[in-house]
């Protein structure tokens, strides 16, 4: 896909008020604390997200990124905190249109029956008014976003007719066929081999540029290192680090370390600035 996702006209639809001095954080997130039953994971996470930033969220296995991110768009509840979304509290905030969320891979399609082009057109339905019919622009945004991800050729296929890495663009696909301005992106390169990986962090550089605000949960940055100023890492269910993205050290920073065991020390390590996932994606 990488010659075709440069060509991507994906212009964020509110990307000037991402671009507003005075906007408000894309996500203000204080104290969250989400339980399982009963078992806390998330222990007081607090953090702003600035309009247009794009930040990593980094950790180990099991740290709490994806609870964080679905807590940040209110998939999963809160036992404490607060969550709001471009100035609105999370339970009052209602323009879903402008979030384009893209989460881990394998739920495309889930059970049912549908076709690459149907999935990736229901990233516009928070757009659209009830009940009204695809127009020829919501066409043209759903074949752009497919041509991004270089499926434009898979349109009329079933999703369950693709492989995992396939499956994961279209996810992609959907959250850009809304023409949202902040993204929440959970492991998007996960599955995705290294040429669609450079193109998909060209199209993410774009949207950056054009004022989208980006959240992206990843295990390596990858192609993505030069675009990330921030990176927070969460460790155990809370904030250890949030800034530079740490670079990773020792045994972890070696190509295709598979992060699936704890490292030597960890329980006695502070809680500073932990080593940094580079696990191999299979
Ligand atoms: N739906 C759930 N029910 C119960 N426990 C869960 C659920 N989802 C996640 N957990 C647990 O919560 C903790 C945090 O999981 P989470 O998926 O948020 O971590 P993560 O950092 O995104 O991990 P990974 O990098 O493996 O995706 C883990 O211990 C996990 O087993």
């Amino acid at each position: 896909m990488s010659a075709q996702l440069t060509g991507i006209r994906n212009s964020p639809a509110s990307s000037g008020a991402s671009r507003d001095p005075d906007a408000p954080p894309a996500f203000s997130v204080s104290g969250a604390v989400v339980a399982y039953d009963r078992t806390p994971v998330l222990h007081g996470v607090s953090l702003d997200i600035r309009a247009g930033e794009v930040v990593a969220i980094l950790g180990p296995n099991g740290s709490g990124k994806s609870t964080l991110m679905r807590a940040m768009l209110g998939i999963t509840p809160l036992a404490a905190g607060r969550v709001e979304v471009h100035g609105t509290a999370l339970h009052r905030f209602r323009d879903w249109g402008r979030i384009g969320y893209v989460p881990q891979r394998l739920s495309a399609g889930g059970g049912v029956p549908a076709t690459v082009a149907e999935i990736v057109a229901s990233g516009q339905v928070a757009r659209r008014r009830r009940l009204r019919p695809a127009t020829r622009g919501d066409r043209t945004a759903v074949a752009d976003a497919l041509a991004a991800v270089g499926l434009a050729d898979r349109a009329h296929h079933s999703v369950h007719e693709l492989s995992g890495g396939q499956q994961q663009r279209v996810l992609i696909a959907r959250a850009l066929a809304g023409r949202p301005d902040t993204f929440v992106m959970d492991e998007p390169m996960a599955g995705v081999d290294s040429d669609s990986q450079r193109a998909l962090a060209d199209t993410i550089t774009r949207l950056s540029g054009d004022g989208a605000t980006v959240v992206l949960v990843l295990h390596e940055l990858g192609p993505l290192e030069p675009l990330i100023g921030r990176g927070v890492v969460l460790s155990a269910g809370s904030v250890v680090h949030d800034g530079p993205p740490p670079s990773p050290t020792g045994a972890c920073a070696r190509p295709g370390h598979e992060h699936q065991h704890p490292h030597p020390g960890d329980a006695s390590r502070p809680p500073a600035l932990p080593a940094i996932d580079v696990p191999r994606y299979e």
